[in-house]
Parts: structure tokens; C-alpha cells; sequence
């Protein structure tokens, strides 16, 4: 617009080198590399203009993103990307679409659950997208209960073949993506019945469409399951309803990594456990937390630019009024955000690596680690997509009435990541996992077996369950020591207070369904103290760039003294700190924003996100968000006119009867 970098005096004021910030925020040197050459690419390709969504209807709206999707796919080909440069050009067009699910679940599925036969046969398939996959697990009547899933696959001896049925209304496949208009396959979840035994869940490959014409294949129903929460948003994406009748599939298209049915309808199960059919799920509960800290640090990043921007009152002697951002109450909300967006990154980073040590180990049978990946996958899903969509909704508020704009980007983003408090695993359900790993790991505490992995801080109970935090001064809780130990003896004291109360009851069921609530919060206690030490770890480690890991221990600090005093509750009533230290936390708090503040901006800038992706005017890059914002009202097609259409059917009419009333 007016060439001007209306943020330069507040870049000026950075204390620390941005560039070695970039490569740290994005794991190394290539991945920053990849991803900067790949973002500006799509930034700088009209095909993947976004700026519309909002204003188009459903149809006009899908149509659009089957285009983006094919242009995205030929463009992939054309410049011959890799597979990671194919994903993140995929992230940064920025599009909820049906290849999430295929590249997303489809595959993985089919990788995970396939036998070496299966693989071979399907993959390649996939990977030219000759045929388009989606996993189809959840019902209409079961989502988060999977054992009690209704779909059959009843095996036919007399044929070979499995017969996929929908017995009931409430046993239709409902919301899986990219079903509802796309996909031609999937990989179905049905209960396996041989010889009229029921064998539990399983995954099947189904082709639900002709590859000639596109229309169903016999005894198949399929449709879109209708509009989702916000305009644009995630209606972007075919979440769909399907029914089976009596639909005949070859044996060998039962996923059977995990178990078999032989050519005589004998049921056999491989020496791997039979969680492994969810093993998808722990797959991308992982990628939702990394998923997590880019939807956060976007909005992060809006918010303080825009409140860096933004002046209300404060003006001395008829100078400038106040920039926002400089209200302590603004940075009380703003920071420990920014603070969380770089804790969700590095403990996404590590849970990556947590998934990928657990997929080793299962190619040499070694299943020991798979009951912590699913807690860990499961808690800090959880955990990291509710602060998330928490966060997205507070930095639109801390953008004022703007925020509201859809071109401010936050209402769109809002709308797209909040499903991710349910898909993968409603939030409270998982928890309730984590919580079931910690009581066992609790009971085990007696029997000598030593704990490992997240869990290993339970192996010095005695400790934890009478230490005291011996913080004095507000600078002693700038000691990773005093965090840790405040975390892990809040953590610990919470698990084995509910292991305690469980044994008051005689069912153990009944007092794990009384206890929930405590217990849940005792699994967010343990999921916080996970990503507070892998923060703390990430320090331990070689940090180049002048004053960079100043600013990140900074940032730790902010995240783990915000969760202290958001949760002083939980440290007081079990006595693991003293309300003094509550307060000197909190002071200590205070003094953080200050050493933050003048590298707030530099700090988002870190993400480096480009003006496209953010799509939003508050957050542009050069901060000159009025004239923006101005022009593009002007673009609204309500200003098409400037008198409205319907002013002759129902505005003056109005007003001519209101005339004659007048009159009277
Ligand atoms: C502005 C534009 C921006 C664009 C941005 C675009 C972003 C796009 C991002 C897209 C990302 C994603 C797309 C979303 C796609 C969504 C897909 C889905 O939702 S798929 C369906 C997912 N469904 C679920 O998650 C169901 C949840 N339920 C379960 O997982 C289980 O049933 C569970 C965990 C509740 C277990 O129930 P139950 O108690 O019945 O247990 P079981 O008897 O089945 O098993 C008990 C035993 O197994 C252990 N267990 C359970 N799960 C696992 C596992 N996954 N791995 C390993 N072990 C597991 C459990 O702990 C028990 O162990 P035990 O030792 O016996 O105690
Ligand atoms: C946008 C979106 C995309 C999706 N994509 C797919 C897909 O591609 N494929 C697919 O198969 N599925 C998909 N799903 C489905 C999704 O996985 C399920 O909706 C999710 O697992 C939650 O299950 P549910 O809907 O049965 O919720 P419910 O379990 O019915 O939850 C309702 C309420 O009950 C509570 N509750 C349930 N059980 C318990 C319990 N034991 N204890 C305490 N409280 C409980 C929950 O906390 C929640 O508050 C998608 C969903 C959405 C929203």
C-alpha cells in the first residue's frame, strides 16, 4: 500500500537474532528452507487465492477446493516435489480438503494395518491418487465408544468374500472426510463376524464409487452429512454418511497386519496387540499437536501485531494514545499465548520423535512403549487443542471489535480448529485414558516396578509426596529445579489422591465413573508437567543466534509460572506450594512481560508466516491495517450498490407506511 513498515520501530527494538529464531521455530535449517521457499510459492500463485471463502455458498465453495486440490496435485507434479515438499504446500494453501484424510488417514491406515501383500497393492495406487481414500470409523450412533460400532463384515465362505452391512440407522458411517462427494475408497471399520462369532472391530478397504463414472457401486448409499459451524471454514470439506447393503468385498481386503480369516473362515491373530488397529489414531492425535502450535501461532501472531498497532487512550500532552499491547492486562493475556504457541511446538517436535521410536519398536515386536504413546498421543491432544481453541478465541477478543472481521482471518481460523477438541478422540474421552494409564501406573508403585518414560517422575513418590517448594525470592522461580519439582509434586499428589479415593469403592469401574471429573484434572496436571519439562529439556540443548535462548527461556518460564498461577488451586490444596509463593510467581510473572515486550513482535515474526497464509489485515506484515481494512470493506458485495437490493420490495414500503403515521 503505502510501501511503509508501519512495525520497523518495534522490529528495531529486538533483542535477539530473528533468523536463528526462524530455523529453531522451524526445526533446522531445512525445514525452514522448505517451508519458506513453499509458502511463498503458494502465496505468490492466484490459483490459491483464499481471500472469498467466506462470502461463497456450499456448492461454489466445494467446487473451489476440488479446483485448488487438482491445481495443488498438478502443480506438486509438475515441479517434482518430495513428499514433505507436497505437504507443506498442502498446509500453506491452506484448505481443508479431502486429501487431508487421504495423505492424512487413508494411507496411514493402509500402512499401519496392511500386511507387506496389501501394501504393495494399494499404496501405489494411493500414491498416484489414482484412487482417493477416507477412513470411515465413526457412526451415527457411535463415535468415541469404537467397540461399539454396528457395521458388519460377515465372512462368506461359499465366496471368499466379506458381506459389508449397516444393520441399523444409528450403525450409517457419519462424518468421515472426504466421503460425502470424493473418495472411492475406504478404509471401512466394521465388526468382523466369521462362522457367527463377533470378533470386534476391524478395518476393511472398500471401494464405495465407480473409478469410471464416479457413482456409487451396488448396495452403497453415500451423500455429504450438511453444513458445519462457520462460513467457509471447514464446509470446505465432504464430511460424509454412507450405508452399506449386503456389499460383497474380496477376503484379502481385510487390513490383516493384526489378525487374519483364512480361505476356510479361520479367525488367527499375529502376536502384535490387538490396539494396534487404532494405531492410525495415535498416528494423528501427533500430528494434531504439532497441528496445534501452527493454528495458535497464527493467531498469536494476528494479536500482537494488530495490538502493537492499536492505540486507545493514554495520549500526553495531545501525543500519541497507548499502544495496546503495552496494557499489562492485554500482555496477561497475549504472552502466556505467544509462550504456549513455542511449548506446543517442541512438544510436538518430541512427540514426533516419541511416535517414531514407538514405530521401530514394532517392527521388531517390541510393543513395551505403545500403552505411553497412546497416553501421551491422547493427553497432549487433548491438552494442546483446548488451550488452542481457547487461545484462538481470546487473541479475537484481544483484537477488539475487528477481531470480529472476517478479515481479521481469526473467525475463519476459530471455526476450522475448534472440531479439533472432538475429531481424533473427543478431549474429555482421552483424558479419561491418560487418566486410566496414570492409576495404573500408581497402583504399580508398590510392586517395584520402576516407572519409565513420562512417567519415570513416580519413581520418587516419597519425595514428591511431602517435598516443599523452597521458593523465596519471585527470581528463585526462574530455577527449571523449582518448576519441575512444583509440577511433578502437583502431578504425582493428584494421581494418588484419586488412586487413594478409588479404593473406597468397591467397583472399581463405578469409582473411576464417580471420580471423573478429579480425575481428569490429575491427567491434565501430568499432560501439563509433560510439556513444561520438554520445554526445559529443549533449553539443555546447543542454541545458536545472539539472545535467542534468553527470549525462549523467557517463554518457558511464561508458560510454566502462567499454568502455576492459572491452576494455584491445584498447587495450594496439595500443599506444594505456599500461597507466598503463588504471589512471588505471579510477581515474577509480571517482571517476564516486561523482559518479553519489546520482543513481541520479532518473536511472531519468528513463525514467518506470509501475509497470504495469515489472511488476515490485522496481522499484516507492515501493520498498516486502516487503510486495509477500509478498502476491503469497499469489497464487500454488499457495496456493490449502494442501494441495497430489496430497497424497493422492503425498505421503502416501510418507510412510506411509517410516513402516513406519521401524518396521523
Ligand atoms: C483456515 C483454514 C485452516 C486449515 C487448517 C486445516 C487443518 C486440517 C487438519 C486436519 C486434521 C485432521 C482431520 C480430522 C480427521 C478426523 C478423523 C477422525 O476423527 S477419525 C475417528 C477418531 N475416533 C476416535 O478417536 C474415537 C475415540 N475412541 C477411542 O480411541 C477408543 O475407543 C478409546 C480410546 C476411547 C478406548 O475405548 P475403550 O475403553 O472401549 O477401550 P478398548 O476396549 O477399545 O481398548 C482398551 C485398551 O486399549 C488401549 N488403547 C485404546 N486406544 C489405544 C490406542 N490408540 N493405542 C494403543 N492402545 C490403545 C487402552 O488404553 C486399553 O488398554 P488397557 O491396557 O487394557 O487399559
Ligand atoms: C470435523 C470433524 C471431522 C471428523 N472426521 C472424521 C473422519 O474423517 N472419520 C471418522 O471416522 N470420524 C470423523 N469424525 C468423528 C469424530 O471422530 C467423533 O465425532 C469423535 O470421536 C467424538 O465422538 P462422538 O461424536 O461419538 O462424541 P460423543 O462420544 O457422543 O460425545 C458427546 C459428549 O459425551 C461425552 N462422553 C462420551 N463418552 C464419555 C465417557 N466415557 N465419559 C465421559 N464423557 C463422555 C463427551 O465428552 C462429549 O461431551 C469427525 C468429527 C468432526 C467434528
Amino acid at each position: 500500500m503505502d510501501g511503509i513498515d508501519h512495525l520497523a520501530d518495534e522490529r528495531n527494538k529486538a533483542q535477539f537474532d530473528v533468523d536463528a529464531m526462524k530455523i529453531v521455530w522451524a526445526g533446522s535449517r531445512h525445514a525452514f528452507e522448505v517451508s519458506d521457499r513453499i509458502s511463498k510459492l503458494v502465496a505468490a500463485d492466484p490459483g490459491f487465492r483464499k481471500d472469498n471463502r467466506p462470502m461463497l455458498g456450499r456448492n461454489e465453495l466445494f467446487k473451489n477446493t476440488l479446483r485448488k486440490a487438482a491445481y495443488a496435485w498438478k502443480r506438486i507434479i509438475e515441479l517434482h516435489l518430495s513428499e514433505e515438499e507436497a505437504a507443506k504446500l498442502r498446509f500453506y494453501v491452506d484448505e481443508p480438503a479431502y486429501t487431508d484424510l487421504h495423505w492424512g488417514m487413508f494411507v496411514p491406515a493402509i500402512k499401519g494395518q496392511g500386511t507387506e501383500e496389501q501394501q504393495q497393492k494399494w499404496l501405489p495406487l494411493a500414491y498416484k491418487m489414482q484412487i482417493i481414500g477416507c477412513y470411515g470409523q465413526t457412526e451415527l450412533g457411535h463415535g468415541s465408544n469404537v467397540q461399539g460400532l454396528e457395521t458388519t463384515a460377515t465372512f462368506d465362505p461359499q465366496t471368499d468374500e466379506f458381506v459389508i452391512h449397516s444393520p441399523t440407522l444409528t450403525s450409517s458411517k457419519w462424518w468421515p472426510g472426504g466421503l460425502g462427494k470424493v473418495s472411492t475408497h475406504g478404509v471401512i471399520y466394521a465388526r468382523l463376524i466369521t462362522d457367527g462369532r463377533d470378533h470386534g472391530v476391524h478395518g476393511f478397504i472398500v471401494q464405495l464409487r465407480s473409478l469410471e463414472d464416479h457413482s456409487p457401486l451396488p448396495g452403497i448409499t453415500v451423500g455429504d452429512i450438511g453444513m458445519k459451524f462457520g462460513n467457509g471454514a471447514y464446509n470446505t470439506m465432504d464430511n460424509g454418511v454412507l450405508r452399506f447393503d449386503h456389499v460383497r468385498i474380496p477376503r484379502d481386503q481385510m487390513l490383516m497386519r493384526v489378525s487374519q480369516v483364512t480361505r476356510e473362515g479361520k479367525y488367527m491373530q499375529s502376536d502384535v496387540p490387538r490396539q494396534l488397529v487404532y494405531g492410525t489414531m495415535v498416528y494423528v492425535r501427533q500430528t494434531i499437536v504439532a497441528d496445534a502450535s501452527c493454528a495458535l501461532s497464527r493467531a498469536v501472531c494476528i494479536a500482537t501485531r494488530y495490538s502493537a498497532v492499536r492505540r486507545q487512550f493514554g495520549s500526553q500532552d495531545g501525543g500519541p494514545e497507548s499502544q495496546v499491547i503495552d496494557y499489562k492486562t492485554q500482555q496477561n493475556r497475549l504472552f502466556p499465548l505467544l509462550a504456549s504457541a513455542y511449548a506446543f511446538r517442541f512438544v510436538g517436535e518430541w512427540l514426533k520423535w516419541l511416535y517414531t521410536d514407538v514405530t521401530q519398536r514394532l517392527q521388531t515386536n517390541d510393543f513395551s512403549t505403545l500403552p505411553e504413546a497412546h497416553a501421551c498421543t491422547a493427553g497432549l491432544k487433548s491438552v494442546t487443542t483446548t488451550a488452542t481453541a481457547d487461545g484462538i478465541e481470546e487473541c479475537r477478543k484481544l483484537c477488539g471489535g475487528h477481531g470480529y472481521l472476517c478479515t481479521s482471518g481469526l473467525p475463519e481460523l476459530f471455526a476450522v480448529y475448534v472440531p479439533a477438541c472432538t475429531y481424533e478422540g473427543d478431549n474429555i474421552v482421552l483424558l479419561l485414558q491418560v487418566a486410566r494409564f496414570l492409576m495404573k501406573t500408581v497402583s504399580q508403585l508398590g510392586s517395584g516396578k520402576k516407572p519409565v518414560g513420562t512417567t519415570s517422575y513416580m519413581g520418587q513418590i516419597e519425595h514428591l509426596m511431602q517435598c516443599r517448594s523452597n521458593v523465596q525470592r519471585a527470581e528463585d522461580w526462574l530455577k527449571p529445579s523449582a518448576i519441575l519439582e512444583a509440577f511433578e509434586s502437583r502431578a504425582a499428589r493428584m494421581s494418588v489422591a484419586c488412586a487413594q479415593n478409588l479404593t473406597k469403592f468397591t467397583n472399581p469401574e463405578e469409582g473411576f465413573a464417580e471420580l471423573s471429573a478429579d480425575l481428569v484434572e490429575a491427567a491434565v496436571a501430568h499432560c501439563q508437567l509433560i510439556i513444561v519439562s520438554k520445554f526445559i529439556e529443549k533449553l539443555l540443548q546447543d542454541i545458536p543466534g545472539k539472545g535467542v535462548r534468553e527470549q525462549l527461556e523467557a517463554l518457558c518460564n511464561i508458560y510454566a509460572l502462567f499454568l502455576l498461577h492459572k491452576h494455584q488451586g491445584d498447587f495450594l490444596s496439595t500443599g506444594c506450594i505456599t500461597a507466598k509463593q503463588a504471589s512471588l510467581a505471579n510477581d515474577q510473572l509480571r517482571s517476564l512481560y516486561s523482559q518479553v515486550r519489546p520482543n513481541a513482535i520479532a518473536l511472531v515474526d519468528a513463525f514467518n508466516y506470509t501475509d497470504h497464509f495469515l489472511g488476515s489485515i490485522l496481522g499484516c506484515y507492515d501493520g498498516n491495517v486502516y487503510p486495509k481494512l477500509y478498502e476491503a470493506a469497499w469489497k464487500d458485495p454488499l457495496n456493490d450498490s449502494v442501494v441495497p437490493e430489496g430497497y424497493h420490495e422492503y425498505i421503502r414500503p416501510l418507510l412510506k407506511q411509517n410516513l402516513r403515521t406519521a401524518r396521523l
